[in-house]
């Protein structure tokens, strides 16, 4: 287990390249094995999540060959099983786009309840509402979903609440149905538009993503295909808050700065510069920032993923801010340990009550879950004295080189093992 170091109180300066998308490639990942021929994958964030995936595809028999670190090719040709094992689904909240895929293709699959962070409840009713819809009976038992249909045949499917997870799931069951598919009050997310054109590019004929209405008409069968993932809006969002709260300068590459208005737009109204260009947007902070209200709502909303990461950079901002949580119930666990460094945070419901504070102090806190890992980091960085961030397995689920990252914009900040005793005192004699 490692956890990481970190000395606050040095602004970012630099610049640092954005990964591919992890929630994009989880859906993709799943949908290449649709197909009997290969598909190669580009722009894969090498992150936790993504490789327990590819290890649960690999065990049902798909061939992955890892060109290098951000490209992999998958052929499912060969898959020999439909059921995945608990030990790789109780990781990922994602694996459900297995269900999907190999629902889509064999009109059977059997996967465990997902994982993922434990930030609420997160049923996958609609999930299992498209599924019938399409023509599958679909059970649990014994906490395995199974999913079975004579053939799937295209359907009309309204979602009862924007849910990224059902949409693209129902995608992948309905792109080789037979007939049309529309879903309605589909989600708008990116990823989901990046899901539907990787889809397209494999044969599949999916019109409307990125609006409330997809329409899906079936194809007889998917081909091989060359992608490249688009960049992670959530990581680069973090790095963006990261620059602005170590009153920082950071040219922030590889994005795609219309991911990120509804980041660039909370940033500019409490006085932070964030200046746009084709791919990269460059954020600069160099007084206090000011307050405002954040409530998270589905793209192009406030990303729920990016809420931890806002409400610590208002933590120290002046005034009164006031974040809502409206899309998972219990996603505001990490403000006890934000107190622990010296946050004034009071939670009302599903809102956090935030007093600006002048600054925050080192302390030891644990991640509990990715993003709020993601925004403790951030707080440590700005901190006064030292922090250690343990738990940091959640992190690394969804940032790939976080630490590194940080190093090259000049952070004090290291990955250790717990069990070393002796590292913190060196890292205390290293930075100083
Ligand atoms: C792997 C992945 O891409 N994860 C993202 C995905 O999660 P995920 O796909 O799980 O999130 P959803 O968009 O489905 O969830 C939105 C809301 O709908 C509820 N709901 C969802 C499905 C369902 O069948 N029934 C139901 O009640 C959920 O509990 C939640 O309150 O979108 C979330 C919202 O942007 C992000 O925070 C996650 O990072
Ligand atoms: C909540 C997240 O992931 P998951 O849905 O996989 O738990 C996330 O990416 O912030």
């Amino acid at each position: 287990m490692e956890q990481y170091i970190i000395k606050g109180g040095k602004p970012l300066h630099g610049e640092v390249t954005i990964g591919g998308a992890k929630n994009a490639a989880l859906g993709i990942l799943s949908a290449a094995i649709m197909t009997d021929e290969t598909v190669t994958i580009e722009n894969l964030p090498n992150v936790r999540d993504i490789n327990v995936l590819l290890q649960a595809m690999e065990g049902i028999g798909a061939k992955i060959e890892r060109v290098n670190e951000h490209v992999v090719k998958i052929n499912g040709s060969n898959i020999s099983r439909i059921n995945i094992d608990y030990e790789f689904i109780r990781k990922i909240r994602a694996s459900y786009y297995l269900l999907g895929a190999l629902l889509g293709k064999y009109s059977q699959a059997q996967v465990a309840l997902p994982g993922g962070c434990n930030i609420g409840s997160r049923p996958i009713d609609q999930h299992i509402k498209g599924f019938e819809a399409l023509g599958a009976s679909v059970k649990i038992e014994y906490g395995m979903i199974h999913a079975r249909a004579e053939k799937l045949v295209g359907s009309h499917i309204y979602l009862d609440m924007v849910s990224v997870g059902a949409t693209i799931n129902i995608m992948l069951a309905a792109c080789m149905a037979e007939g049309q598919t529309t879903i309605e009050n589909a989600a708008k997310e990116p990823h989901i538009v990046d899901v539907a054109n990787f889809l397209n590019s494999m044969g599949a004929n999916i019109k409307g993503a990125g609006t409330d209405i997809i329409r899906i008409k079936g194809v007889e069968k998917l081909h091989g295909t060359e992608y490249s993932i688009i960049p992670d809006q959530i990581e680069a969002g973090t790095f963006m808050v990261a620059a602005a709260a170590t009153k920082g300068e950071v040219l922030i590459k590889n994005v795609i700065p219309k991911h990120l208005e509804a980041i660039t737009a909370k940033l500019v109204e409490i006085g932070a510069t964030v200046e746009e260009f084709d791919d990269a947007v460059l954020v600069k902070s160099n007084s206090r920032l000011g307050n405002t209200h954040v409530k998270t709502l589905p793209y192009p909303g406030f990303p729920t993923d990016m809420q931890p990461q806002i409400a610590t950079l208002l933590a120290l901002s002046n005034g009164t801010s006031i974040v809502t949580e409206s899309i998972f119930e219990n996603r505001l666990k990490y403000v006890d340990e934000l107190a622990r460094m010296g946050a004034t945070v009071k939670v009302e419901g599903n809102s956090a009550i935030i007093t600006g504070v002048e600054g925050f102090t080192g302390a030891i806190v644990s991640a509990p879950d990715l993003r709020a890992g993601a925004a403790l980091v951030t707080a440590g960085l700005v901190a006064d004295g030292f922090t250690i961030v343990d738990q940091i397995e959640y992190i690394e689920r969804g940032y790939e080189n976080f630490e590194q990252k940080m190093q090259s914009l000049g952070a004090k900040m290291e990955k250790v093992d717990v069990e070393d005793d002796k590292a913190i005192q060196k890292f205390k004699l290293k930075v100083g």
